[in-house]
């Protein structure tokens, strides 16, 4: 099965609100404008990689069991570990009518270099209130489709890495999303 997969309530507000606020007391948070990938893509956001620390290590094991869950019932994938950390983004409505708008255009999560080859199964968790924000929809290529991811704080979703997918512009507000990427040997 390689159609997305929805959980729920993966986070509840107040953890989001947690990371949210992780995010924004780091002075390690960095900005895209370009991405690589199999498909280089506009990428206009702001991220954040997180280790496996004593002050993140909760949201780590919340990831890992749902990765086991999704991928028993859900994927069957043979997996690894989720290697390259985890990532905080942040994709901010323009400032003005001159500056561009917060977005990552349509790409593959697998890329040809360095740690992307081994990627297989990509996760986005909505850290922000549906209502925070106007655009910024995640779509998720689904056999040949447009899937929209739902909007609800908290929820996550799991595809496989892949598919090709975007994150539209912002165009009122900000949207927060959590990012990971489950490892494991070569699709074969
Ligand atoms: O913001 C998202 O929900 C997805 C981001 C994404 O596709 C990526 O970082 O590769
Ligand atoms: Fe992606």
């Amino acid at each position: 099965m390689t159609r997305p997969c929805v959980q729920e309530k993966l986070l509840t507000p107040a953890e989001c609100q947690r990371l949210i606020e992780l995010f924004e007391a780091s002075s390690d948070v960095a900005a895209a404008r370009l991405a690589g990938g199999v498909k280089s893509s506009i990428r206009k956001c702001h991220y954040l990689w997180l280790d496996d620390t004593d002050k993140t290590s909760w949201v780590f094991l919340k990831l890992a069991g749902l990765v086991s869950e999704v991928n028993r019932n859900w994927f069957q994938f043979d997996l690894e570990d989720l290697r390259e950390g985890l990532q905080l983004i942040r994709y901010d409505a323009p400032l003005d009518e001159q500056s561009p708008p917060g977005r990552y255009g349509a790409h593959m999560d697998i890329g040809t270099t360095g740690s992307t080859t081994t990627r297989k199964l990509s996760i986005s968790v909505q850290l922000s209130d549906g209502q925070a924000y106007e655009g910024g929809a995640l779509k998720v290529d689904d056999e040949g489709k447009g899937w929209t991811a739902p909007r609800d704080q908290g929820t996550a979703v799991v595809f496989s890495s892949f598919l090709q997918h975007e994150v539209c512009p912002v165009t009122a507000g900000t949207r927060y999303a959590l990012v990971a990427w489950v490892h494991g040997p070569a699709f074969r």
